[in-house]
């Protein structure tokens, strides 16, 4: 018998690996990149071999053996380290947080009933390994180009897919894969999409399109046993695709040999809690170790990956047409809020045009990314408004479910029958989210086909599947929603576009906000007129209402005009030194008194120094109370990424050693400021 020295990564927040004894026989010593269960206090985890040795510094009464290594699942490869440990690094994490979380919940519990069972279930898989696919339409010549140039792409290729909305983005991806599946007898594609909604769309396509391929999908809802088996799948090479919202750019993969990530710009692929990580980034990073092509595909790329193509770090590839032939673009037209005033938030151009829609039996979007009935309630006698007890925000009226509730914290009551401060019992909804206009539209249209897709209409399971179903097959004549019907979706009967309420965006103090929007509107509008104009049916257009017609954003929506916005909001971005000229990090603290985070805050400014590196002042949060705790925020920039990083390193390990009570995070290159 031999004995080793385990080096283990655990899932905890104390930056460091951990020393275990192992004794086995030496034909089977454990190697780096398994599992293996440890006990840790008075629990028993499952942590990840980093390192196999012979010696510690651990005095021996207080070396602990570890329990049990799970030989039955073959070691997460040397890649899939690295990439976890760059993940740890650059977003300044502990290993073990980063590289656990990755590993499904079944895989990290002290048994192995699940991982068995998953394990027998894959081995009666038979892998046909025929790529052969099914059904592939003829592309246009813009697309075979895209298409041949990806698949032609060798080495490390960060390729920027443009293509208007409609453009039949998905046909290249696809025409791609068989490709690389073809010339790869054992090659693996991973392709993100932003949204779980936008996954069952996807999965069908691709299974119907590659029936001898085993596809796996790994998002955030699917349960834990198919977690694990698709994790499984993936980890044994055996699913040669795996589509997946950001988790999965974690994924094991041993044989990837192409990334794609559909509507590269949305804010989704930032997790904005834990590891704040960006997948897309992330995807880029991986490819670059891989030495593999990555597609970044958009009608309206974020700027980072813009900037990336206009200095040719990224290759660009454009599709400049809607793919269905005689598909064109809609109009957009902006109706001016000041003249035609609204009667139930809708405009009378608006109700003509939705009108017009129902006469003629084609489908209408209408887009309000607010939820709920109305997002306050206000005593018009005394100014009480519906404020959250625990938070800087309103209590958002929900009037079917009788309640007022905090978006933000949860907290519910029932509508109060009287003005809690004066007792006026003429309490007023203000403003309009999706509930209110749903009911209004019910009214002026009683026998149209009403359907609201938000986070209130979608909470069970499997719901936001059904709903989208409904539109697809053509049973709904008005859809209302919020960002949840904005992208991705290709409705094919829909010939109408109302854009609600978007001025609120154009003044934020968030700089990031107007690229946002402009893709936002750009990517929603996108839905309407995705096939050709039907005899007798109406050319597709989008409608948005607004009080500043004459804002430039809108300008550039009407025109279609991507390019030019984006080189303007470039140069404004470079003249005021902003990112992507510019590299950030985010210091945020909380505690039950906003003093009490910003003197943290205000210590940790001052705690190291800093050449080169700006540090701003602490301030509040935007919102700043939520759930009963202040929070506080202070941005720290170099135009540098490594002065940065190295800045980061140091300053991390120094708040470490603060232990400080107050809860702070890191966020490296923070989305919301
Ligand atoms: N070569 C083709 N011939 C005919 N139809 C096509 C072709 N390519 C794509 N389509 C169709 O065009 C429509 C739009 O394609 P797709 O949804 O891939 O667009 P997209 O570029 O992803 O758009 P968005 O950015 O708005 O999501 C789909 O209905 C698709 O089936
Ligand atoms: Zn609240």
């Amino acid at each position: 018998m031999t004995l080793c020295i385990l080096q283990i990564a655990l899932d905890t927040p104390l930056n460091a690996v951990f020393d275990y004894r192992w004794v086995c026989d030496p034909a089977n010593l454990p190697q780096v990149g398994q599992l293996a269960l440890v006990p840790f206090g008075p629990r028993e985890v499952v942590g990840l071999i980093v390192a196999v040795g012979t010696t510690t510094d651990v005095p021996e009464e207080k070396l602990k053996d570890a329990l049990a290594v799970r030989t039955q699942l073959a070691p997460l490869s040397a890649q899939w380290l690295a990439l976890a440990a760059f993940a740890a690094e650059y977003y300044q994490r502990p290993l073990g947080e980063v590289a656990l979380p990755g590993v499904p919940k079944n895989l990290r519990v002290a048994t192995t009933v699940a991982l068995d069972r998953a394990i027998k279930k894959l081995a009666k898989v038979t892998d046909t390994h025929d790529a052969t696919p099914v059904g592939m339409p003829t592309l246009n010549a813009d697309q075979q180009a895209a298409a041949d140039a990806i698949a032609g792409a060798a080495g490390f290729a960060p390729i920027l897919l443009y293509g208007v909305t409609g453009s039949g983005k998905t046909e290249v991806y696809l025409q791609a894969c068989a490709q690389v599946l073809a010339r790869e007898p054992d090659g693996q594609i991973l392709i993100l999409v932003p949204e779980i909604n936008l996954t069952p769309q996807l999965e069908a396509n691709i299974s119907a399109r590659f029936p001898g391929v085993m596809l796996a999908t790994l998002h955030s809802s699917l349960a834990e046993g198919e977690r694990t088996l698709h994790w499984l799948a993936a980890h044994q090479g055996k699913a040669r695709i795996v589509l997946g919202t950001r988790l999965a750019i974690l994924a094991s993969l041993p044989h990837l040999k192409l990334i794609v990530i559909d509507e590269e710009h949305d804010p989704s692929y930032k997790q904005q809690e834990g590891l704040r990580y960006s997948a897309r980034d992330l995807a880029v990073w991986r490819a670059w170790q891989l030495k593999i092509p990555v597609v970044l595909g958009s009608a309206t790329p974020s700027l980072e990956s813009w900037h990336h193509a206009q200095a040719r770090r990224y290759r660009k590839l454009e599709l400049k047409q809607r793919a269905v032939s005689q598909a064109t673009l809609p109009a957009v037209k902006l109706i001016n809020l000041e003249h035609d005033k609204p009667r139930d938030g809708l405009t009378q151009p608006l109700i003509d045009a939705l009108k017009l829609r129902l006469d003629r039996g084609e489908q209408s979007l209408l887009f309000l990314n607010r939820r709920g009935y109305s997002p306050v309630i206000c005593c018009e006698s005394c100014g009480w408004v519906s404020d959250c007890l625990r938070c800087t925000a309103f209590m958002v009226l929900h009037k079917g479910e009788h309640k007022l509730r905090c978006h933000h914290c949860s907290l519910e009551m029932r509508i109060p029958r009287h003005c809690p401060t004066c007792g006026n019992i003429d309490l007023q909804p203000l403003g309009r989210g999706t509930q209110r206009v749903e009911e209004g539209l019910q009214q002026m249209f009683p026998a149209a086909r009403i359907l609201r897709i938000d986070a209130d209409s979608t909470r069970r399971k499997g719901s936001a599947q059904e709903a989208f179903e409904t539109v697809h097959r053509g049973d709904v004549d008005i859809l209302i929603g919020t960002q949840m019907v904005a992208k991705g979706h290709d409705f094919k009967k829909l010939t109408l576009v109302g854009i609600l309420n978007p001025d609120t965006a154009l003044f934020s103090h968030d700089y990031r906000a107007s690229e946002r929007l402009f893709a936002q509107l750009m990517q929603v509008a996108g839905r309407a007129g995705r096939t050709a104009q039907t005899e007798g049916g109406s050319a597709s257009e989008v409608l948005i209402q607004t009080r500043y017609p004459e804002h430039p954003l809108y300008g550039a929506v009407v025109n279609h005009d991507y390019d030019r916005f984006a080189t303007a909001l470039l140069a404004e971005r470079e003249q005021a030194g902003l990112p992507p000229f510019l590299y950030q990090a985010m210091l945020r603290a909380e505690a039950p008194e906003l003093a009490k985070a910003l003197e943290f805050l205000t210590a940790a400014r001052d705690c190291v120094p800093h050449e080169g590196i700006t540090i701003n002042d602490p301030i509040p949060m935007s919102m700043t109370r939520v759930y009963n705790v202040d929070r506080a925020q202070l941005l720290v920039e170099s135009p540098s990424r490594p002065a940065l990083q190295a800045f980061l390193k140091v300053w991390m390990t120094r708040l470490r050693e603060m232990k400080s009570r107050v809860k702070w995070s890191l966020e490296v290159d923070p989305v919301d400021i």
